[in-house]
């Protein structure tokens, strides 16, 4: 069986942090980040507002996304191996494979290829003060985070559910722990109910 989970939601809600947990227990468990599709700097649009425009689809290289998760599809054992993920050999023969990112379900032909969908949220607040103590490859400008990452993440949100997309909504003010056990046992259950 092949199970794809998303662990999408706001920039900061801990996406990575829950990703890399679940890594290390579920078996046969491959994962692919979004982040690592962004566009070169020279090409990401400079809005009206003058930011440079990160927090848009069109900054993704998504054709390649898809491309990654689709050769995971067409070979989930060859895509493990050449990401040194060992896989068991048993009898129920369940392939994982996490896709964690902000902007995971607002892309058409990736939305409907999950088994489930994770929505990590925190309130504006705390994303904006997680935010403040992050560095990334692109430093933020000042401003950036209420000019343009905060009503990007607003207005994809309101477009995802406006379109039906169907996501468990998680809450990122929970501990690390207690986030990892709710959705192990989540995956768990729903790859029982399917086997
Ligand atoms: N459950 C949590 N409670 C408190 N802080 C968290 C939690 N999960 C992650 N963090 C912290 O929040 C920041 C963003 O986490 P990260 O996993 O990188 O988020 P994302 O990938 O969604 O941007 C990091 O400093 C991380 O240590
Ligand atoms: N990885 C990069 O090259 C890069 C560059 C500039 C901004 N970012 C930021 O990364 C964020 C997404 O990553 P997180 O969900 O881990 O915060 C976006 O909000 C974007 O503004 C990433
Ligand atoms: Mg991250």
């Amino acid at each position: 069986m092949k199970y794809i989970v998303g662990i999408g939601g706001m920039t900061n809600g801990g996406k990575t942090t829950l990703t890399n947990s679940l890594l290390k227990s579920l078996p046969n468990c491959c994962v692919i980040h979004q982040d690592d599709f962004f566009k070169p700097q020279d090409q990401i649009a400079v809005g009206e507002d003058g930011f440079k425009q990160w927090d848009v689809l069109e900054s993704l290289d998504m054709e390649a996304m898809l491309s990654t998760v689709q050769a995971w599809m067409i070979s989930p054992r060859k895509f493990a191996r050449a990401h040194g993920v060992s896989v068991q050999l048993d009898a129920s023969d369940t392939h994982i494979l996490i896709l964690e990112g902000f902007l995971l379900y607002s892309y058409k032909p990736l939305v409907d290829l999950y088994s489930r969908r994770y929505f990590l949220t925190v309130p504006y607040e705390e994303c904006k003060w997680r935010r403040s103590t992050r560095r990334y490859m692109v430093p933020d400008p000042p401003g950036l985070f209420d000019g343009h990452v905060w009503p990007m993440f607003q207005k994809y949100k309101r477009e995802m559910e406006a379109n039906g997309v169907e996501v468990v909504y998680l809450d990122g003010m929970k501990s690390r722990e207690e986030l990892f056990h709710q959705v192990l046992e989540d995956i768990q259950n729903s790859l029982l109910n399917r086997s």
